[in-house]
């Protein structure tokens, strides 16, 4: 049935799920849709052979609808209980809401506010948090909030609460460690799962924790890396949502590494981000998931 162009544009939203894997998961979850006029612009799945998982991201919109939104959202909500379904469905106009956390180095930091000034990213940065002043002048610059969280060795859980409550204040979905160098406590890993990304300077699993460069200057790699990954309250164990890497040769210093890693690891941080916010990223256990 030919659906005639409506007068203002359609209302998007994008539905991911995972729920176990079984036959009918696409027939139940599309005869929803198709029972609410909800019209499917994209989808990809994936049946995860180990887990049994199975993964699904929708794009759809009202062009169509038969039933209101809040209707859609009850039936997918009654259906979801019966499938053991976790899923996010959001308007795609209601962008994240993302702060930005960095100690000195800018690199990835500038980075993104480039990518969300021109629009490149999927996201609204609300604000930034350091434990330094380094970045201030460039943050300012981009006319964003800059919120100065000292660290001291006998105020790391006093100066944690002030960053969670900036979290929680400011209603962020997504929190990005753009080179924010201070372990978050297990706790706030809790409170922030699969809402906290982190840039490593390094192809993970290889040369986790400080001063990674070093480490694979030592080693004598040809392939140097940074990877973006949820955190957890194991360091640089988080899983894997981008990386990037870069060829090198002997001749190349650890100085040269850095100065390589900057785009490296801008690359996969502001890769991370937009996947994220699209809601590309699926959680599969101790890995993720990409649709
Ligand atoms: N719970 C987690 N917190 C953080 C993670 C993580 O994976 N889980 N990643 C780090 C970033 N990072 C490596 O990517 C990293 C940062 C800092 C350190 C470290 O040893 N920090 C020292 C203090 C350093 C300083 O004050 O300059 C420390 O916190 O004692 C290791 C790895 C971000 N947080």
């Amino acid at each position: 049935m030919a659906v005639a162009a409506p007068e203002s544009p359609p209302r998007a939203y994008v539905l991911s799920f995972r729920c176990p894997d079984r036959l009918g998961v696409v027939a139940r979850y599309s005869g929803l849709m198709y029972d609410c006029g909800a019209y499917i612009t994209e989808v990809s799945n994936y049946s995860d052979p180990v887990t049994a998982m199975f993964f699904l991201r929708c794009v759809f919109d009202d062009r169509a609808m038969t039933v209101p939104y809040a209707e859609l959202a009850r039936r997918l909500e009654a259906l979801a209980s019966t499938m053991a379904m976790d899923y996010t469905l959001r308007p795609v106009s209601e962008r994240p809401r993302v702060l930005v956390a960095v100690s000195r180095y800018d690199h990835c930091l500038s980075a993104l506010l480039t990518k969300w000034k021109a629009g490149a990213l999927p996201a609204d940065i609300v604000a930034v948090v350091s434990n330094h002043e380094d970045c201030r002048r460039l943050v300012e610059f981009h006319g964003l909030p800059y919120h100065h969280l000292p660290v001291s060795a006998d105020n790391k859980r006093e100066q944690e609460a002030q960053l969670h409550a900036l979290v929680e204040g400011q209603r962020v979905d997504l929190l990005v460690l753009a080179r924010y160098m201070q372990i978050l406590s297990d706790d706030l890993c809790r409170r922030l799962e699969g809402r906290a990304i982190n840039i490593h300077h390094s192809f993970l699993p290889g040369f986790k924790g400080a001063r990674p460069y070093h480490q694979a200057y030592e080693r004598g790699v040809k392939v140097i890396g940074a990877t973006a990954h949820y955190v957890t309250s194991d360091l640089d164990e988080g899983p894997i949502i981008a990386q990037e890497v870069r060829p090198i040769d002997h001749q190349v210093s650890v100085q040269q590494m850095v100065l390589y890693g900057h785009d490296i690891e801008a690359t996969a941080l502001a890769q991370a981000v937009r996947l994220h916010c699209e809601q590309r990223v699926i959680l599969n256990g101790q890995r993720t998931v990409i649709l």
